[in-house]
């Protein structure tokens, strides 16, 4: 989702909060401090801090990077040329910083724009990000801030070698302070993403490793600076984005006020050599860092979006095969089971029955003249009767009686437990049931039909279930002949009559 228009009045409780931070970390840019000779900080983080204001605050931002620019620059400033100048200086400073901060904030913006996306999502986000928020607002900004440093006689060589250095530590300064605190906006936009369970003793190995390692590399043997570069890259893996950011900021202002102290692996001859073997070093790691970050999280989408892509196919699917199910065991016409399926019925019922020893009755029913009804009303009429036909059986008989649509206008019941008089029972229930059932037609008038049964059991010489359906089946031929509308048992049959299939 794109969420950067939170409402205005909620946003502004963010104002003081991100203004003490911005000058904290103005006075902790200027206590970690400048290089012997120098008057730029190694990294000015309130250039970061002051676009993330914006980003969080909009346009009411500005006065809050403004202010704060003031009470960081004025006091330091004034050291070098009085509190006078300072101020002058000051206010023209801290509105260039309001300018770097708004330039950043908007190349930030239009990116969100273009994409209708959150910008830094992506890996290939960072291009835009290292050069149009990075670099182009300090490039922009640098040359007029070491024109008013110059004209205030603030800076600390003022030959032209002296102010182009300056120039370009500005530059550098700037950038490392954009790039390794921006990042902190992401956090806070995407804080319901992390999902890092806020457990001590899980964050302590980096802290820890880290620690050891600058530790050593900074007080004992400055090469085991190396030995950094795996762990930042073990801690970017494992609390992804918020990890890189929050191990990079630490490493850097530890490194940078260290180096300013003449600590640690980048210490040696030319301050502006140093200034930039450092910020080779920062900017490098943080790079990298960012990159492998953002692609994790991409994966980690696509991850998702692709597991859920799974499970709705395979839900889909499930749906598909349970309608196709329906389809194979269904007659679609009365939604009552077909041939095959009632036949698996009977199978599984002739089966039980024969374990437990108990009777089971079967019941085919045709109803009478249906060709009448389709002749006379139509087929749709007969389709109607035929549903409402199937209605009355359902209704009628019990759950545990298998009915299906044998084919046309003739039905089939299987009635587990029961004896041939039972079943003779149910038969009558079900014929009455059928002869009170009725279609309706246009103009008041209905249409009704009766229904004609044979009725057989289970015997033990019973072969297959076309034993069982023979029998019924001529015990329907005989209810026929005798009038229709009738029930006949299969006892009931003359004893020398031949099973026939009645048509
Ligand atoms: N509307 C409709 N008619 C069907 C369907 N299946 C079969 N029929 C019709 O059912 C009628 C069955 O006719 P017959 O076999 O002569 O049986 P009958 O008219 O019921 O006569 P008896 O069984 O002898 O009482 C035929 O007209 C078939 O076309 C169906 O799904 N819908």
């Amino acid at each position: 989702m794109f969420t950067f228009h939170s409402p205005l009045r909620s946003r502004l409780r963010y104002f003081l909060p991100l203004l003490v931070i911005q000058v904290l970390s103005g006075w902790l840019s200027v206590g970690t401090g400048a290089l012997p000779g120098e008057s730029v900080a190694t990294i000015w983080l309130p250039s970061g801090v002051g676009v993330v204001a914006l980003l969080v605050l909009g346009q009411p931002g500005l006065l809050g990077v403004w202010l704060a620019s003031l009470l960081v620059g004025i006091p330091v400033t004034a050291q070098i040329t009085g509190l006078g100048m300072a101020w002058r200086m000051g206010l023209a400073a801290a509105a260039l910083e309001a300018l770097q901060a708004w330039l950043a904030m908007r190349a930030w913006r239009v990116h969100e724009t273009r994409h209708h996306a959150n910008f830094l999502r992506q890996p290939q986000d960072l291009i835009w990000f290292w050069f149009w928020v990075c670099t182009v607002p300090a490039l922009v900004t640098a040359p007029f801030m070491t024109l008013l440093q110059w004209t205030c006689h603030a800076l600390p060589d003022s030959s032209i070698t002296g102010v182009a250095r300056h120039f370009l530590m500005l530059v550098l300064s700037n950038m490392a302070g954009i790039l390794l605190a921006t990042p902190v906006y992401v956090l806070w936009r995407d804080r319901g993403r992390w999902d890092l369970r806020c457990n001590a003793l899980r964050h302590l190995w980096p802290v820890a490793l880290i620690g050891l390692i600058l530790a050593g590399a900074l007080l004992i043997y400055p090469p085991a600076l190396a030995l950094l570069l795996p762990v930042l890259l073990a801690t970017t893996v494992r609390f992804r984005l918020p990890g890189m950011v929050v191990a990079m900021l630490a490493t850097a202002v530890i490194i940078s006020a260290a180096t300013v102290f003449h600590i640690g692996p980048f210490v040696h001859g030319d301050p502006l050599m140093v200034f930039v073997n450092l910020q080779l070093f920062l900017f490098s790691t943080t790079i990298m860092l960012q990159y492998l970050a953002l692609a994790q999280e991409l994966i980690k989408r696509h991850r998702v979006q692709l597991e859920s892509e799974v499970a709705a196919r395979t839900e889909a699917l499930a749906q598909a095969n349970e309608r196709l199910k329906e389809l194979a065991t269904t007659d679609e016409l009365t939604g009552a089971p077909n041939r095959r399926e009632w036949q698996r019925r009977c199978a599984q019922a002739v089966l039980m029955a024969r374990r437990q020893d108990t009777p089971l009755s079967i019941l085919l029913l045709d109803l009478d003249h249906f060709k009448m009804v389709n002749d006379t009303h139509g087929h749709l009429v007969g389709d109607l009767m035929l549903r409402a036909v199937a209605n009355t059986c359902r209704e009628t008989l019990r759950a545990s009686d298998s009915f299906g649509r044998w084919g046309g206008e003739e039905f089939v019941v299987v009635l587990p437990d029961t004896s041939l008089a039972d079943a003779e029972q149910v038969a009558e229930k079900l014929r009455i049931a059928i002869a009170a059932t009725h279609v309706p037609l246009d103009g008041g008038l209905y249409v009704r039909i009766t229904s004609s049964m044979g009725v057989a059991r289970l015997r033990p010489s019973d072969n297959d279930l076309d034993d069982l359906l023979t029998r019924a089946d001529h015990a329907l031929y005989h209810a026929k002949e005798y009038g229709r509308n009738r029930v006949v048992l299969e006892t009931e049959l003359p004893a020398n009559d031949l099973p026939a299939k009645h048509g």
